[in-house]
């Protein structure tokens, strides 16, 4: 592991900004919802369709880098007893917190991607009954390094059911060998035949979080498929979408997206 580029990118995180964050990723106008097509309404797409399945069940599923949001959690809620949220920063639980618990009152309005992911999903669930739903399956909310061995130390011994980790493990690893050795970290959390969701970016190399710059390690759709093979994983469903002109605002350099499905092998 590279200590130095970990340990800088740690400093680098303490700027984090979430609420500029989700303003620069999560409202309108890079947040539309008014056709499939746009970049949103197909990753939660992508989830619901995964978690549709039924094959992805269980007790436990552990979010890896949980950050400020929760969209990602919205499908996976009629399928576990409890989810687990995680983060590098104190200031990303709190706000996940401070949503569980009606806390916060200039919170995000995550409303329109649970009223999306009702209407995707077709049973005709009222929003605020999932919403309700996740707020209580969201029973823990731990700190993660994913460049720990153990990212999530002792705090969590039995390997989990699931994972599902959303523009993580590159935004968060200095270079590729980093990137690699976190995934090691953090299949090791998961149990044998479990699945991992992943979203991520592909070749994409900064974004901006307020007065903050974070580096990404830029990753093609190979670079991926090939981290999951080599780490014993068996691929069950991979798409990615190319990021429009219109939605390259200058926040990242972000040049698509991908969804992958994969199951660590019994
Ligand atoms: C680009 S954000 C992704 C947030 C969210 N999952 C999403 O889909 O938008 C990257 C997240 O990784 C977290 N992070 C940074 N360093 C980390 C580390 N060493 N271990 C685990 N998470 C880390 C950050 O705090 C941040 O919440
Ligand atoms: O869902 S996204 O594809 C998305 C959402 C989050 C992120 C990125 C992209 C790219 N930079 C990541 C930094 F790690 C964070 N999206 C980008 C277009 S507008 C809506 C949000």
């Amino acid at each position: 592991m590279n200590a130095i580029g970990v340990a800088a990118m740690a400093e680098n995180y303490q700027r984090f900004d979430p609420l500029a964050y989700l303003q620069n990723n999560y409202v309108a106008p890079r947040a539309n919802f008014t056709s499939e097509e746009f970049v949103v309404p197909w990753k939660l797409r992508c989830l619901a369709d995964a978690f549709a399945t039924g094959k992805i069940t269980g007790h436990t599923l552990i979010d890896i880098g949980t950050g400020p949001t929760i969209y990602q959690l919205l499908s996976a809620c009629d399928y576990f007893e409890e989810i687990v949220a995680t983060d590098f920063l104190e200031v990303n639980r709190t706000f996940i917190h401070n949503w569980v618990h009606n806390e916060d009152k200039d919170g995000f309005d995550w409303s329109p991607y649970i009223q999306h992911v009702c209407k995707i999903e077709g049973k005709g669930e009222p929003w605020k009954e999932k919403e309700q739903k996740l707020k209580k399956k969201l029973k823990k909310i731990l700190p993660i390094d994913i460049h720990q061995p153990d990212p999530l130390g002792s705090l969590f011994s039995q390997p989990a059911d699931a994972l599902i980790s959303t523009f993580c493990l590159e935004a968060a690893s200095p270079d590729r060998p980093s990137f690699d050795k976190a995934f090691q970290n953090v299949t090791r959390l998961l149990k044998p035949g479990g699945h991992f969701l992943m979203i991520g970016a592909l070749e994409e190399s900064f974004y901006l979080a307020g007065e903050v710059k974070l580096t990404v390690v830029p990753l093609s759709e190979v670079d991926i498929k090939e981290s999951f093979a080599k780490n014993g994983y068996r691929i069950h469903d991979f798409h990615s979408y190319k990021m429009p002109p219109t939605l390259k605002i200058g926040v990242d350099d972000v040049q698509g997206i991908f969804f992958i499905h994969a199951q660590k092998f019994a």
